[in-house]
Parts: C-alpha cells; structure tokens; sequence
C-alpha cells in the first residue's frame, strides 16, 4: 500500500484587491499571497474502495460527504484512494482550507499515479486552488486563476487570529460597494528587507475588509487586538475573512506575541506562523 501525508498550509492574501467584476458575477482580483507554516494534514492510502475521513481539532462542522473538497479533487482522479483529513484551520475562514486541503489532495494524488499533467476540473473546485497548488508566494489575478511564483520577498513573521464566526465569503462580496478599485503596482518589490516589505503592505489594501467588518463587525476587536501588540507593524484580514493577522519583524516578536493574545482571548483560534 502505498501512503502519501501532504501538509495543507494556511492562505494569507497580504493584500487582496478587487478591481473588477464579470458578467457572471465573480470578481477580479489582484492579490499577494503566502503561505504559512500552520495548516491542515491530508492522508492519502490507495485503496480497494474510495473512504474518507476527518478528523483532528477543527474536524467539528466539516462535511464528511461528497461536498468536502478533499472528495471532489479525489473525483477528479481514477484511483479509488482511502483519505484521512486532519483539521487544524478553522473554516470559512478566509485563509483557504478547503482550497488547500483540496490541492494537498491533487499532489497526493499525483504522486501516487504519477500523473505530471493536472487533471481537468481543478479551476471549478474553487478560486483558491491555483494558488495553494503553488504554494509558495504569489500574485494571484483574475478571479484566481492567473497566479506567478513572486520570488525576493522575505519571509514574514505573523499572528493569525479568528474569533470564532465563520463568515461566507459570498456575502462579503455582495455586500461589497465598489467593486472597481485600482489594481496593486504593475511590478511588486524585489530583493527588500523584512521592514521595507512591510512598509509597502501597509500601502496596498484588503477591498473586503469593509464589507467583512458590515458582515460581522468582531473582525474590527481583531484587527484592534492585533494592531495593539508589542512590536506589531500591520494588522489586516485575509481573504473575505475572519481571520486577520499582524505582521512582526522577528519569530519572537510573533511568538511573544501570539501568547500575550492567547491569554487576553482564549476563546480564539490563535497562531504565531511564518509566512513564505
Ligand atoms: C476571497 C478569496 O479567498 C481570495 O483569495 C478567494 O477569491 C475566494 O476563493 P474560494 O473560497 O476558493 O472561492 P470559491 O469557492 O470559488 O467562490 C465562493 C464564492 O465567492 C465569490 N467569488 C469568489 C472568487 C472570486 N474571484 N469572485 C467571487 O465573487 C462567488 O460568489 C463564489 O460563489
Ligand atoms: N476540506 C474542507 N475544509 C473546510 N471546509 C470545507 C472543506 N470542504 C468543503 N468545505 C465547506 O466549505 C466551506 C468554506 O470553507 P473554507 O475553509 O474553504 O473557507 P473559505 O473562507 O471559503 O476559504 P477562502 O479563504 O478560500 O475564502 C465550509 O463552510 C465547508 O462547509
């Protein structure tokens, strides 16, 4: 039998632009992503029959049926597989678990039967997809399909931070007033230090936060929260939400300070991560 553990690491949009919108309703986007080094586990076994299983400590609420993701990317393969999904993220979260859990699942897979070609359908999984098949720092524009490595950034110190609401990212959207807003800079930085990089963040925006925080206004005691810890440069949101986090200029900046939150909130999910 052989068994394939892919780890499925947590989205962060650094910025998130929305700069457009179809006529199919789907917006367009212009966003700088990372990945951090916290996430969910995916386990694939080849097996006589399909089975799936979730379990770990966010596994509460997870479809267990063909709706989770981890199932329709395993569809989009020929091999019956036995799946174990670990959960560590919370859902509905903005920082892509279902998207990352399913391209965890199409690596899995590939490596198992060896296909070097992605199979069709991974686009209509979710817009997410692409980049979390990436994995490693990228612009993302389009609605998500049109993703670019972004090579010379440095790593990133954060704490991620979600109190606990799952916020669908549908509803931001539509509660979004403009959706034409200018795109990020036609050329992102290069070759810059920690801080210059920062910096600049703090210069581009996330479009969703206004109508994440019209949605479910909690997400602005995050952002507070965040903003307010030692050494804390920037604090946003990721995605369409709640999560948020705070950008630190070292490991133990981030760490001190993912602790110091963790005893002012703990009924929050908090993380101290780093982002590349
Ligand atoms: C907001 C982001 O998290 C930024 O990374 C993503 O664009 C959302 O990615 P996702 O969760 O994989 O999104 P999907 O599952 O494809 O779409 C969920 C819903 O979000 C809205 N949606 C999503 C992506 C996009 N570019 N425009 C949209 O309007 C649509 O209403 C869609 O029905
Ligand atoms: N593997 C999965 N993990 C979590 N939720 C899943 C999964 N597969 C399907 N879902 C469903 O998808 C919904 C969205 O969950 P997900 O964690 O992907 O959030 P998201 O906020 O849409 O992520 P994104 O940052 O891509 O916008 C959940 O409410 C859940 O019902």
């Amino acid at each position: 039998m052989t068994i394939t553990k892919v780890f499925a690491p947590a989205k962060v949009n650094l910025t998130l632009h929305v700069t457009g919108q179809r006529k199919d309703g789907y917006h367009l986007l212009d966003s700088l992503v990372m990945f951090a080094d916290v996430g969910d586990r995916v386990t694939v076994m080849s097996a006589p029959k399909p089975l799936f299983e979730v379990t770990g400590p966010r596994a509460t609420g997870v479809p267990t049926d063909d709706t989770n993701l981890v199932v329709r990317a395993a569809a989009l393969f020929d091999i019956p597989a036995h799946i174990i999904l670990s959960k560590y993220l919370p859902a509905s979260a903005g920082i892509g678990g279902g998207s990352s859990d399913a391209a965890a699942t199409i690596l899995a897979l590939s490596e198992i039967t060896g296909d070097t070609c992605l199979p069709e359908g991974v686009t209509d999984l979710g817009a997410d997809v692409r980049v979390c098949l990436m994995r490693q720092a990228a612009r993302m524009r389009g609605i998500g399909e049109d993703v670019i490595p972004c090579p010379g950034l440095p790593p990133l110190f954060a704490v991620l931070a979600n109190p606990g609401i799952e916020v669908p990212t549908p509803a931001v959207f539509k509660a979004l007033a403009n959706k034409a807003n200018p795109p990020m800079p036609k050329r992102l930085p290069h070759g810059i230090k920690t801080r210059e990089f920062i910096d600049w963040l703090a210069s581009q925006r996330n479009d969703l936060e206004p109508p994440a925080l019209s949605t479910a206004p909690v997400i602005a005691d995050v952002l507070q929260a965040l903003a307010s810890l030692p050494e804390a440069r920037l604090a946003r949101m990721s995605g369409s939400g709640a999560t948020c986090f705070a950008l630190f200029e070292t490991d133990k900046a981030a760490k001190g300070a993912a602790q110091l939150l963790s005893d002012q909130q703990p009924a929050w999910w908090i993380e101290p991560a780093r982002l590349s």
